[in-house]
């Protein structure tokens, strides 16, 4: 194929660490000759340093030559001139259209055209068969609009915000950290002027970092650069946080505030007794829920990745927090995605590396093996889904990017047009989300787990109220409190313990009051006690697909032009997500011919193959470039031997090769396609059809 996006976007950062190199090896032959000089040294180790350092400028020679032809193919106009061949063929084959267009669009809302619909079902479809169906999970399907008091105890509130500036001429709005990205990669491609290498250090390091900074950090960032408004060149605002949900109102009377979902996590979380219950009351088990959510994106500029209305696919494992061993580990012990551990990223190199996810969880480098299965899932899933291995890699986030309850979390981003995207977030999110909703629900929110060896001595903290002392400061609440004392969980008995004995003020809420606590009060005592078990709150391991994203990544991916001919596009659909799987042609457009065509079409819907049949008068050459051009991977043809043997041939899209086959057998041939058989192993059970209507 001759046109498809370059995947060597890295080679920037080698040359600009081939360079440190060179620098720094330069300042070891320095300090060696010096030493020379003292005696310190001898001449032996001076010329090894010497010949090491022509290496090291060989080796950015090279580096050189290989990005400056590089970047001729990977220049930012390059990748926008791609984007925009691949949009043009979506938008006129109506995969998907700005919404409202007639009225002038919105922006950050897309409708799915006909193609588009078929394949995001089958994306669905497939999410469903190798997540929900495939791992046993419990599917759920909750409301979008959630009353504020869910949205309270997750914290989205209070919390779920993005930095903004604002014009200050024309108060249009920007994210603070998408302005100060696009400032610093002008910067690195010689915008306004080159830098020098230092210069160029420190702007990498900033812009490998910006999700880390803090609205003051961002806000002097922006200003160190000078960073002005897009389009107007205006002065900007200082940034300020701006919450994305949509506010709505519940009910006739408005009186009830309410939000749309901004993920479909919290409708799992607030169902969690029903789903333990439904469980037998045994864990792990996940639950799974697919959606729309909703974000009110400042500037959403990117098409289908950031998008005001979306739809989530989304996985909240639970277990017990002390085992989070995979019984099914082992089946994707072996697999090798790229990994871009936190190490490597603060590394020189700064470069993702295949490695064995058996050996990742051996390393500690990820963090359990519940999560490096779903890791390996998703990479596997991806995979199916025509995602190139090599433009995807699983990005840990930085300390200081994880919320501070997470225990590990990474990040599926795949490389496209827009550089590298997430797709899917991975986050070991430890109990906090169910421990929320117990906290302001009041609800238990914890699982019971009999010890396997029968009943033990266990250590348990015990509050020890003192009736008298609560009486007299709280009177009529003081009954509540020492009720609220007692019940309190063990792990904030063990906080209220150590604040009460290093002085620390401590309370215990009540309803919606809060009470201050005094060590007068309440004694936290160890006591040994006979139990046949415990009780505690599951953590939750959580992979969160966004579909639009994976879906506009993979249509990249899929993209190609024949070999020969660049105005012929075709899409690389897996015939598993395609959004037609088969086109029937009848080789001439007469009724004999159409009606058999129509049959052979009826035959494979029947077995749930979609299928359309073209039937117009066009060559069968321009004809099989109209279904390329949407990525049918299959076509039928009904020729003159049809009439006579009741054969047709079927022809695999990628290959343009074909195969004469039996009608009768067709529908079991294409079926086995979809599912995932190769064209290759059909070629060796059919006869090959060399056929006058090739693709010109
Ligand atoms: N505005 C959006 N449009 C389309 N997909 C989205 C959007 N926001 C999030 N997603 C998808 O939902 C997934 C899970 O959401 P999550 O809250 O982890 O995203 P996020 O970290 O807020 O994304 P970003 O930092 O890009 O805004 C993401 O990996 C992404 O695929």
């Amino acid at each position: 194929m001759a046109t498809t996006l370059p995947d060597n976007a890295s080679l920037e950062q080698d040359l600009v660490v081939a360079q440190a190199a060179v620098t720094k090896q330069g300042d070891t032959v320095r300090s060696l000759k010096a030493s020379l000089k003292e005696k310190k040294a001898d001449k032996a180790q001076v010329e090894a340093a010497i010949e090491q350092l022509k290496n090291l400028k060989a080796s950015l020679d090279l580096k050189q030559k290989e990005f400056q032809s590089a970047s001729g193919k990977t220049s930012s106009t390059n990748r926008e001139a791609f984007r925009d061949a691949v949009k043009t063929v979506l938008e006129r084959r109506l995969f998907y259209i700005p919404s409202f267009e007639i009225y002038g669009s919105v922006a950050g809302f897309y409708d799915y055209g006909p193609p588009g619909c078929a394949l995001k079902q089958n994306f669905t479809q497939f999410w469903r068969q190798h997540f929900v169906l495939e791992e046993s999970m419990l599917e759920v399907e909750c409301p979008a609009v959630t009353p504020e008091v869910v949205l309270k105890a997750s914290g989205h509130v209070d919390r779920f915000t993005d930095l903004m500036v604002t014009d200050v001429v024309t108060g249009d709005c920007h994210r603070a950290d998408h302005l100060l990205e696009a400032a610093l990669q002008a910067l690195l491609d010689g915008k306004p002027k080159p830098l020098d290498t230092q210069e160029r250090q420190a702007v990498h390091h900033l812009l490998a970092t910006v999700e880390e900074l803090n609205v003051k950090q961002l806000g002097d960032a922006l200003e160190q650069y000078g960073v002005k408004a897009p389009e107007t060149n205006n002065d900007i605002s200082r940034p300020f946080p701006f919450n994305l949900m949509f506010k709505t109102s519940i009910g006739p009377r408005g009186d009830q505030v309410g939000y749309l979902r901004p993920e479909t996590a919290q409708g799992i979380f607030v169902n969690f007794r029903h789903l333990l219950y439904s469980n037998g009351g045994k864990l792990p088990f996940a639950a799974a829920q697919i959606g729309q959510s909703f974000r009110n994106e400042i500037s959403p500029r990117a098409g289908l990745l950031r998008v005001r209305e979306f739809t989530q696919a989304e996985i909240e494992h639970f277990c017990n927090p002390d085992a989070k061993d995979h019984p099914k580990f082992q089946s994707i012990a072996r697999e090798q995605p790229l990994l871009f551990s936190r190490a490597l990223q603060m590394s020189e190199e700064k470069q993702p590396q295949a490695m064995q996810l058996g050996d990742a969880v051996s390393q500690s480098i990820i963090a359990n093996q519940t999560l490096a299965y779903f890791i390996g899932r998703t990479y596997l899933f991806l995979l199916r889904v025509g995602i190139n291995p090599k433009r995807l890699r699983f990005r840990q986030h930085l300390a200081n990017e994880m919320a501070h309850y997470a225990e590990d979390c990474w990040d599926a981003e795949v490389e496209c047009s827009y550089g590298w995207v997430e797709c899917v977030g991975l986050a070991d999110r430890s109990a906090y989300d169910l421990r929320a909703h117990a906290t302001k629900s009041k609800t238990d929110m914890s699982a019971y787990e009999p010890f396997p060896d029968g009943s033990r001595m266990v250590d348990v903290l015990v509050a020890a109220v003192d009736k008298r002392e609560v009486g007299k400061t709280y009177k009529k609440d003081g009954k509540a409190i020492t009720e609220a004392l007692e019940s309190l969980p063990e792990e904030e008995k063990a906080c209220m313990q150590a604040d009460l004995a290093a002085g620390k003020p401590c309370k215990v809420t009540v309803g919606d009051a809060e009470f201050a606590i005094t060590a007068a009060m309440v004694q936290i005592k160890q006591e040994k006690k006979k139990l046949t078990g415990r009780n505690f709150v599951p953590s939750v391991i959580e992979p969160s697909f966004g579909v639009g994203r994976i879906i506009y990544c993979m249509f990249e991916h899929c993209y190609a032009t024949r070999k020969g001919d660049e105005k012929r596009s075709l899409f690389h659909f897996k015939p598993i997500v395609a959004p037609v799987k088969a086109t029937v042609f009848p080789l001439f457009a007469q009724p004999t011919f159409i009606d058999q065509a129509q049959a052979v079409a009826a035959l494979l819907t029947a077995a749930g193959l979609s299928t359309i049949v073209d039937s117009t008068g066009a060559s069968i050459g321009k004809r099989y470039a109209r279904t390329d051009e949407i990525g049918v991977p299959f076509a039928v043809t009904v020729d003159h031997q049809t009439l006579e043997d009741s054969t047709v041939t079927v022809r695999d899209r990628d290959s343009t090769t074909q195969v004469r086959v039996p009608i009768a057998e067709v529908q079991a041939l294409l079926t086995e396609l979809v599912k995932g058989r190769t064209w290759e192993s059909m070629q060796q059970q059919y006869p090959t059809h060399a056929s006058a209507a090739d693709d010109n």
